[in-house]
C-alpha cells in the first residue's frame, strides 16, 4: 500500500497518521509516503500472551534466567555492555554493534518506545542510525512493557519481533557487567522458549562475530551520494558508518559520497576535497585492505583527512600503529577524554572494543586525545598535516555533543585547502567506476 501525504502536512501529523497506520499493521511512513512493512509471522501478541522464558549463557559458564521480550528465537555472539542511560534505538541500529549481545546498565530500558522510520530532506533517516537492528540481541533489567513518546510507533518488544532479534529482561544487569568487567567481554548465547530450559552448557554453540568481516556485511556495496550541490566533496570510506555521521557532514553544506569499506580511494581521491573514515563493527584487522588503501592515500593525498572510532584504528594501522583487543572496551555515553593539543577534557559517546596502541608514536604523528580513565587512545593527529582521528564519536547520537566542533573544524579545513588550491576539478559522480563488495574469504 502506498499512501501519499501532501508535502506541507506538519511533522507532527505525519506521526499521528504514522501511528494510526502503523497500529493497525498496514504500513510505515517515510516523510511524504507511506510504505509497506512485512508484518512479523507470528503477531507479537499471540506471542506473548504468555510470556517465554529466556537464558542468557555465558562462555564463560554463568547462566541468567529471565524472560523474553523480543523475538521467539536464540542468538549468539560477542557479550558487552553499555554505560548509556539514554538512546536505544540509536545504539541497537548502530552499525558497530553489529555481532553484539548488548546489555544494559541502565535498569529501565524501553519506556519511550520506538520511533517511526522518518527520512530526511537529504534521503537520512531521522531517528535510527541504520535501516535495521544491528546488534544480535539485547539485555535489560526491567523492560518497561507501557511506553510513550511523541515520535513512538511501536513498543521496544514489537520492533525487536520484527527484526528478529531476541531480548531477555528480569536478569541482575549488575551482576552480567561485573562480570564482563573482571573476566572481559566474552561470547554468549541468548536462547529463548524452548532452548531457554537447557541449562547444560558442555555442548552449546558460542559462535565469535569476529571471525566475520563485519565490515563488508555492513557497508554499501556501490558508492552512494548525499547533498550533490554541497560546496565541497567529501568522500566517506563506510566500514559501517553511522547516519548521524552523514547528517553531521550534509548538514553543514557538504556533499558526500559513501564508498564501499574496499573502494580505492586513490583512483578517485582528485575528485574529492576530503576524506572521512568512518565507524564500523568488529576486529580493525579484518580489514585490512582498507588499511592498505589508506596507506597509499597518506602518500598521495595532500587534503584533509578525518576518521572516527574505526576510522581511528585504521588511519592509525595505516601510519604504521598496531591495535590491542581492551579487556570490556568502552562504551557509553560518559566516558571523559582528553585532548592533549589544549588539556581539555571533554565528555564523550563511545562503543569501541580495539584500541590504537601508543606508546611510541610513528614518526610525524602524535597523541590527540586519551582516555581520562583507562589511559587507552582516544585520538592521533598527523604533525604537519590536517590529518587526524577519535575513537570516541563526536556525531553522538546518542550521547552529549561536547565534541561536535570537531566536524566545524574539518570542514573548515576543507574549506581553506580548498580556497588555496588552484586548478578545482569538477566532480562528476557518473565518474566513479562501480565496484562490488569483495566476499570475504
Ligand atoms: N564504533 C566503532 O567504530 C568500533 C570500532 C571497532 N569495531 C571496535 O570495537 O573497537
Amino acid at each position: 500500500m502506498q499512501v501519499l501525504v501532501r508535502n506541507n502536512s506538519s511533522a507532527r501529523l505525519l506521526r499521528s497518521l504514522q501511528r494510526l497506520i502503523f497500529n493497525r499493521g498496514l504500513a510505515t511512513v517515510t516523510d511524504h509516503t507511506v510504505s509497506e512493512f512485512a508484518p512479523p509471522t507470528v503477531p507479537y501478541a499471540q506471542v506473548y500472551s504468555k510470556p517465554l522464558p529466556a537464558t542468557l549463557k555465558l562462555k564463560t559458564g554463568q547462566i541468567f534466567q529471565g524472560t523474553s521480550f523480543g523475538a521467539p528465537t536464540s542468538v549468539s555472539g560477542e557479550a558487552v555492555f553499555t554505560t548509556s542511560v539514554v538512546g536505544y534505538p540509536e545504539s541497537m541500529t548502530d552499525p558497530s554493534y553489529r555481532g553484539q549481545i548488548l546489555t544494559f546498565t541502565q535498569p529501565l530500558i524501553g519506556n519511550y518506545g520506538v520511533p517511526g522510520l522518518f527520512k530526511d530532506k537529504f534521503g537520512l533517516m531521522e531517528y535510527f542510525e541504520s535501516d535495521r537492528i544491528q546488534v544480535e540481541g539485547i539485555i535489560v533489567n526491567d523492560y518497561a512493557t507501557k511506553y510513550s513518546h511523541w515520535t513512538a510507533v511501536e513498543s521496544l518488544g514489537e520492533w525487536c519481533a520484527r527484526h528478529g532479534v531476541p531480548a531477555i529482561s528480569g536478569v541482575d544487569t549488575r551482576a552480567i557487567v561485573h562480570i564482563l568487567r573482571d573476566q572481559g567481554s566474552t561470547l554468549a548465547r541468548l536462547d529463548v522458549g524452548e532452548e531457554a530450559h537447557n541449562l547444560d552448557t558442555t555442548n552449546v554453540k558460542y559462535e565469535d562475530p569476529n571471525t566475520r568481516n563485519l565490515v563488508a556485511e555492513v557497508s554499501t556495496k556501490v558508492p552512494v551520494s548525499y547533498n550533490p550541490f554541497g560546496d565541497i566533496k567529501i568522500a566517506v570510506i563506510d566500514c559501517g558508518v553511522k547516519q548521524n555521521i552523514l547528517r553531521s557532514l550534509v548538514g553543514r553544506g557538504a556533499s558526500v559520497t559513501v564508498l564501499p569499506w574496499d573502494f580505492d580511494f586513490t583512483k578517485v581521491a582528485d575528485q574529492f576535497d576530503g576524506l572521512f573514515i568512518s565507524n564500523g563493527p568488529g576486529n580493525p584487522k579484518n580489514a585490512i585492505r582498507s588499511v592498505n588503501i589508506l596507506r597509499k592515500t597518506l602518500e598521495i593525498y595532500q587534503k584533509p583527512i578525518f576518521g572516527i572510532c574505526m576510522g581511528n584504528l585504521l588511519l592509525g594501522m595505516a601510519a604504521g600503529m598496531d591495535v590491542y583487543k581492551l579487556r570490556f572496551g568502552n562504551r557509553g555515553h560518559n566516558v571523559p577524554a582528553i585532548n592533549m593539543t589544549n588539556g581539555m577534557c571533554a565528555i564523550t559517546s563511545q562503543n569501541h572494543g580495539f584500541a590504537l596502541k601508543d606508546d611510541i608514536m610513528p614518526i610525524g604523528w602524535k597523541k590527540y586525545f586519551v582516555n581520562a580513565n583507562d589511559g587507552s587512545n582516544e585520538g592521533i593527529q598527523h604533525i604537519h598535516r590536517p590529518v587526524r582521528s577519535v575513537q570516541f564519536h563526536p556525531e553522538a547520537k546518542g550521547g552529549p555533543q561536547d565534541t561536535e566542533y570537531l566536524f566545524e573544524e574539518f570542514l573548515a579545513q576543507v574549506r581553506d585547502a580548498k580556497l588555496k588550491q588552484t586548478g578545482t576539478k569538477i566532480y562528476l559522480p557518473e565518474t566513479l567506476p562501480k565496484q562490488e563488495a569483495t566476499i570475504f574469504a
